[in-house]
Formats: structure tokens, sequence, C-alpha cells
């Protein structure tokens, strides 16, 4: 059996053209553009890709791109100082903060001081608890895309058991809650788990995120499951997932693929909550369900 590839990137660019759709709404009812601002903090040569690619998403969507490029001696003091400046501008409808920041910064300070309302990663305390709650908020960009991905071949995810595997609060915690709020059975494996290929054999589903090439491998898979592979790691072959792919999608009925499959999706999500959060600031009224697929 050979599995479905999810082309993550195909459907990232028709997620992003139905973004790109509804920015001339707004830009007329509010006389200007949805304001994506980005912070990139020191040389990393990678998040430096991930910002221009970002930069250039934004852009192309009709968006505005603000980019700050700070020194790696930047401090925590500095950038909560920017940031300040950030969410008092009425222009910069979203706050992006990449990560990893330089060890020297408290990092959770800097998330803490964005304004819940721009937080288009998703990871200030108040809209992880808006999410566990049930609460309209920012959702990570991240699992918010695998969901759209995993709607691609599940229009009805109720019911369907998942295992997500790894609990970080970037994509394992929100993913496991994601998954919840489309009322899966939601089990979460992790480093301590004692025996995790065991629960990822019973899913319908498995969203792999512990950052480890290949620590999925195919005879861990429920055969006809669907996999989504969050992981993106640099080894000397190129990029690979957390999943064995070529073994792996002899046996999943549906797997994404790496690189093609989640990150492009992150990006695309990245616009869409910018436009979401630009709404809500403005009261101008979206349609969610449309923007996100018609399966939503
Ligand atoms: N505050 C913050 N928010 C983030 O969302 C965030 C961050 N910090 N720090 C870094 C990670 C990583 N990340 C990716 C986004 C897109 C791709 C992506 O588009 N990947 C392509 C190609 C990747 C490549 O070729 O290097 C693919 O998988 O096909 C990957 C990774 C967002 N991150
Ligand atoms: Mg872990």
């Amino acid at each position: 059996m050979s599995a479905t590839i999810i082309n993550g990137k195909a459907i990232a660019a028709e997620l992003r053209a139905r973004v790109a759709a509804q920015v001339p709404a707004f830009r007329d009812a509010t006389g200007r553009a949805p304001g994506l601002a980005v912070v990139l903090v020191g040389e990393d040569a990678a998040s430096a890709v991930y910002v221009r690619n970002k930069g250039r998403a934004t852009r192309e969507a009709g968006m505005e791109s603000i980019e700050h490029r700070l020194p790696d001696t930047t401090t925590t003091a500095e950038l909560l100082d920017l940031v300040g400046r950030l969410n008092a501008d009425p222009a910069v409808d979203g706050i992006l903060v990449q990560l990893p920041l330089p060890a020297a910064v408290d990092t959770q300070a800097v998330i803490e001081a964005i304004d819940p309302d721009k937080d288009v990663d998703g990871f200030h305390p108040v809209n992880a608890g808006r999410l566990a709650t049930g609460l309209d908020g920012l959702v990570p960009c991240t699992p918010l895309g695998c969901i759209l991905l995993l709607r691609t071949i599940h229009p009805h995810l109720a019911g369907l058991e998942a295992v997500v595997v790894g609990r970080s609060n970037i994509v394992g915690k929100p993913m496991a809650q994601l998954l919840l709020r489309e009322s899966c059975t939601v089990t979460v494996v992790h480093s301590r788990t004692r025996d995790a290929f065991a629960h990822i054999r019973q899913a319908d589903i498995v969203v792999a995120a512990v950052g480890i090439p290949g620590f999925v491998p195919a005879a861990a898979i429920k055969p006809g499951a669907t996999v989504i592979d969050v992981g993106i790691n640099r080894t000397d072959t190129g990029l690979v997932g957390d999943v064995d792919f070529a073994a792996a999608s002899e046996v999943a009925g549906a797997i994404t693929p790496v690189p093609g499959g989640v990150g492009p999706m992150t990006i695309a999500c990245l616009l869409r909550n910018t436009l979401v959060a630009a709404a809500r600031r403005e009261g101008v009224s979206l349609d969610l369900a449309t923007i996100d697929g018609a399966a939503a």
C-alpha cells in the first residue's frame, strides 16, 4: 500500500490565496492594510531565512510587513521596550518574536509582554488559556496548519483516535487541545511515556512533534493511519522529519512530506492569524469557515 502524500505546499498556497482575497475588503473598511511585525534577534541563518520567507509571504498577501532586526546582544529590557511600542502602534495587528531568543534573554517575559490580541503565534498564556477553555483567541500556527491538513483527509475528525508525539508549548500541547476541540480522542506521548509505540500503533491520526529525526518507525503506525510530521530536522542528508517517511509511506493511508508538508502551512496560518487579529481589532467581520477551507 502506498500512502496519499499530503501536499502541504499546495494546500498552503490555497490558504494564502483565500487570506489575500479578504485583504481588499479590510483595506476598504479601514483605509489600511493588516500589519505584521516580525522581530528577529541575532544572526541564526535558519531564522533569517524563515523571517525573509514570512516577509515575502506577508507582502504577497497584500499585508504590511514590519521587520525589526536586532543584534544578539539585545537585552530583555530592550525587547520589552520594543514589544511595548509594537503593542501601542495602531498599524501593527500581529507581533511575532522569532524563537529561539539568545540564552541571556528572558523568553517567557517577552512572550507575556505581547498584547494577547496581537499574539499571532498564539504563545501568550492568555491565548493558551482561551484555547483550553473554548474561547476565541489566536491559535498557534503550526498546530492549526496540522488541523487544516487533517481536514483534507478527514472531513469529520470527531471520534477518531489521535496520538500527539511530544508535549511542547509550541506544538504538542496546543495540538492536543485543537484535536480535542475537533472531538478526537487524544493521547499525548512524550519522553517519559513507558511504551510510546504501543500508543501510536492504536492511532487513526499521528502527529509527530519531537524533533528527533526518524523517531516514528513504520512499525509503530497502524495501517491506513494519517501521519502528520511536524519535525524539521537538518541532517547531513538534508531536511528530514520525525517520521521514517520512506517506510511509513508504505503503511500509512496519508502522510505529510518534509519539506513541503507542515512547514508551508505554518506560514500560511501566520497570515491567516494576522488577518484574524486585524479584523477583530477593527471590528471587521470575517467568514472564518471560508478562509480556513470548505470543510471547516
Ligand atoms: N515565534 C516563532 N514562530 C514560529 O512560527 C517559528 C519560530 N518562532 N521559530 C522557528 C520556527 C520554525 N518555523 C518554520 C516555518 C516555516 C517553515 C517552512 O516553510 N518550511 C519549509 C521549507 C523549510 C526549509 O527548506 O528550510 C517546508 O517544510 O517545506 C519551517 C519552519 C516557524 N517557527
Ligand atoms: Mg518531550
